[in-house]
């Protein structure tokens, strides 16, 4: 097993192994990537799909001097194992391990880092121009899936690119997929030239049929000479020769000699070059390419039947928002949904297949999504933006501008808010109630348990302006679930339990953590008032401020960046009312990036776990009992 592999120190090695050895050892790399990623969980489907990919540019080109740039970098995986990561491959994603995606800090390899989608094009222009301006000389290559290419930033990086005519090379990996199918025009257009024999004809093949027919040379002068009209008949990837690109392709991607020549032909060529590679999603594992969504990003599963391994029954905060928007379109005529290229991930699928005129796919377009709701809105609609809390980021400026300035009646539903765990960095939601928090017109709920959420989401649909709800990924509480949605009134937190000591007033997630504090707290002889926010704005100043004087010390609790986040908007409002006398401790995510990791580690070393809540609040309040002996309930 692994004997090729385990020779690969450093991509140089490979050079010296013929096509055969190649071959065998892509298979090798593929049997590590099933096996780890069985085990840690992690984006199988699009690393199996590049194998033969990356060998071919770690053949061709000398990383890492020539500078690869992986889109998302969710199929980093052979680039991983090719450039001396084999040994510790099997901390893929675990805590302290090595990361899903490419990172600087772990490898010199890892020329730029990535999580979100759309950038590697940007990136790349941006070392090509460096390099040039330094006087340097090597290739800078982007690797962006077809996927990627719906995202906006995509197409300005081409854009620039075309216009300044440095030597760059962009791989479009092109497997007819996002993480669900892919959408939209430009990937109907890669269709076409996937499987239109005219298209799919290389350019100069096509000038040599044309040459050897009788009229042949004739015909080719007279297309040069009508070219901008003709050319569209006979030059495959268009769009992209008139965007100032060389089109190269398409070439099948699973075929390494065929890649590595098409990309050493690449290298060789000045200015921006488009190489069009074609691959199958989960290449190698039937049940990955028979499922390449299911196997996306998928936990650990049972290699031989593929079998994923799921543990808990209870529905997942995404699954009750599915159900949810399926129970409201039912009855608002209104309602509609969108979200960008994650339809499974937020949990639309059924009311996808059940309103199909009613629901928008857009792509990875955040930004777009966000103003067509906008638009959708102006014209009479209430759309829901289903969209991850990391990859709202994008849309910052779209949801100051065109939706909350305006006041529209538009729903967020902010899905993987808090610590997503082995994703890491780049996909924790730890920054929405400091982003959205700060704009005008703008209500930002977070349900305590999931059927909260349902009434949180009912809510926002009904209200005439726009309001975020965010909440976690994975499993709810278990708690029972109401029937009938309700509407929860606007600003107003719940007191879960009344205690004259302190209160503790959390937010979220951390709702069900702060009652199991008052209990074990209770058991010590400290009484805690537990309140249950759920409005981040507007706040319930009255619930905080009588709380507040009647305990005397509060203690905030969530599952975000402590920086403007819930604590500090409490923080506020007790300084706004002169409340200097109240002992506030805020429990939250301290102003640094959070590595990746299990959810239940990273709470645990960043203090959100309830044992830690305890001792803390426990050393700030004296204890009327001795205290008994700790039953700590852990998350
Ligand atoms: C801004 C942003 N939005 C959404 C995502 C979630 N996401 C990760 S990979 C992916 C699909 C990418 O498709 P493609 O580029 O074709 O790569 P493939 O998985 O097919 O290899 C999506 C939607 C993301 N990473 N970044
Ligand atoms: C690479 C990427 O951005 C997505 O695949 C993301 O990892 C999905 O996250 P979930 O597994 O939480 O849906
Ligand atoms: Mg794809």
């Amino acid at each position: 097993m692994s004997r090729l592999l385990r020779q690969v120190h450093a991509p140089y090695v490979i050079r010296s192994l013929n096509f055969a050895q190649l071959q065998e050892l892509a298979g090798e790399i593929r049997q590590e990537i099933i096996n780890t990623v069985a085990k840690n969980g992690g984006h199988l489907s699009p690393s199996l799909g590049v194998v033969e990919l990356t060998l071919a540019l770690h053949y061709v080109f000398n990383s890492p001097v020539d500078k690869i740039i992986w889109d998302v970098g969710h199929q980093s995986y052979t680039h991983k194992l090719l450039t001396g990561r084999y040994n510790e491959f099997d901390t893929l994603r675990q805590i302290g391990g090595i990361s899903g995606f490419p990172r600087p800090t772990e490898s010199a390899h890892d020329v730029f880092g990535t999580g979100h989608s759309s950038t590697s094009i940007s990136a790349a222009l941006g070392m090509a121009v460096a390099r040039d301006l330094k006087g340097d000389n090597y290739s800078v290559i982007a690797v962006i899936g077809d996927g990627a290419m719906t995202g906006g930033m995509a197409y300005e990086a081409l854009n620039h690119a075309g216009h300044m005519q440095k030597d760059l090379i962009v791989v479009l990996n092109d497997n007819e997929m996002s993480i669900a199918q892919n959408v939209g025009a430009m990937s109907g257009y890669l269709n076409r030239l996937r499987t239109d024999p005219m298209y799919s004809k290389g350019k100069e093949e096509i000038e040599q049929i044309l040459r050897k027919l009788p009229a042949g040379p004739k015909l080719l002068r007279l297309i040069d000479k009508l070219k901008d009209s003709l050319k569209y008949l006979v030059v495959p990837g268009m769009i992209f020769e008139e965007l100032g690109f060389f089109y190269l392709g398409p070439i099948d991607g699973h075929d390494i000699k065929a890649v590595t020549n098409v990309l050493q032909r690449a290298r060789t060529i000045k200015g921006p070059v488009l190489v069009h590679i074609l691959t199958k999603k989960g290449k190698g594992y039937k049940p990955a390419e028979n499922n390449p969504d299911k196997f996306h990003g998928v936990g650990p599963f049972d290699v031989a039947s593929g079998e994923i391994k799921k543990s808990i029954s209870i529905p997942s905060y995404t699954e009750v928002f599915g159900r949810t928007m399926v129970k409201l379109a039912g009855r608002e005529r209104n309602v509609l949904a969108i979200t960008a290229a994650m339809p499974g991930g937020t949990g639309l699928t059924k009311f996808a297949r059940l309103f199909p005129e009613r629901f928008f796919d857009v792509g990875i377009a955040e930004q777009h999504g966000v103003t067509l709701a906008a638009g959708l809105a102006a014209g009479g609609y209430h759309p829901v933006v289903a969209i991850y809390s990391t990859f709202l980021q994008r849309a910052f400026d779209q949801i100051l501008h065109d939706i909350c300035l305006q006041n529209l009646p538009v729903t967020f539903a902010i899905d993987r808010a808090g610590i997503v765990g082995e994703d890491g960095p780049t996909h924790h939601g730890l920054f929405d109630f400091s982003y959205l928090g700060t704009i005008p017109n703008m209500i930002i709920m977070a349900p305590g348990n999931e059927n909260e959420l349902q009434h949180m989401i009912a809510t926002a649909v009904n209200h005439h302006g726009p309001a975020a709800v965010r909440y976690p990924r994975g499993a709810g509480i278990g708690c029972k679930m109401d029937k009938e949605l309700k509407l929860l009134p606007i600003g107003k937190a719940q007191v879960l339990r009344e205690g004259a000591d302190l209160t503790l007033l959390a937010v979220g997630s951390m709702v069900s953590r702060a009652e199991n504090a008052a209990g074990i707290l209770s058991g010590m002889g400290i009484e805690a008032t537990v309140i249950n926010a759920r409005f981040i704005k507007p706040l319930d100043e009255e619930i905080i401020l009588k709380y507040a004087a009647i305990t005397g010390k509060v203690f905030t609790i969530e599952e975000h960046v402590l920086k403007n986040g819930f604590g500090s908007a409490v923080l506020e409002l007790l300084s706004a009312k002169g409340k200097k006398d109240v002992l506030v401790h805020r429990f939250g995510i301290p102003d640094c990036f959070i590595e990746h990791g299990s959810h239940a580690l990273l709470m645990e070393k960043y203090g959100l776990n309830v044992e830690h809540i305890v001792d803390v609040v426990a050393g700030k309040c004296v204890p009327r009992k001795v205290p008994n002996k700790l039953k700590v309930v852990l998350d």
